[in-house]
């Protein structure tokens, strides 16, 4: 968490990236496993998705969210979105985690 930012959020979840020559999902990161996923909010009106890996304690996503995303929730466990030839996987470990960071990513778009 950089100054100036603060969590506004905080869920598990196994951070996933689609691989378009394999066709598969891969974790990020290289390492199966669940990530301690933050929504963090800037005191410049920007947010930021970072995730930890609970294991590696690698940074497995460090996103600025852009104006105008396209958050999908394919699955009430599993939302995507696509930005720059990538598309990013959120694998959440229960419905609850998956609202509770939906409401949480839709709320910071409607203020960008
Ligand atoms: C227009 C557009 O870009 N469309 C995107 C979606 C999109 C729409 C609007 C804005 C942004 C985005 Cl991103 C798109 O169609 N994409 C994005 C890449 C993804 C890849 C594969 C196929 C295979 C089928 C589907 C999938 O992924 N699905 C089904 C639920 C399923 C749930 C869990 C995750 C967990 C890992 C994998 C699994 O189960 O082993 N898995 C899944 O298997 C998960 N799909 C997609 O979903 C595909």
């Amino acid at each position: 968490m950089a100054d100036g930012e603060q969590s506004i959020g905080q869920v598990k979840a196994i951070v996933l990236l689609y691989d378009d020559n394999s066709k598969k999902w891969m974790p990020s990161g290289g390492v199966q496993g669940f990530s301690l996923v933050h929504l963090y909010e800037n005191v410049n009106g920007s947010y930021r998705i970072v995730g930890h890996h609970c294991q590696t304690r690698q940074v497995v996503i460090n996103f600025s969210i852009p104006k105008g995303l396209n958050y999908h929730e394919a699955t009430p466990t599993f939302h995507q979105w696509r930005f720059k030839q990538l598309v990013y996987g959120l694998n959440f470990g229960s419905e609850e985690d998956a609202a509770v960071f939906s409401a949480a990513v839709k709320g910071a778009l409607c203020t960008l």
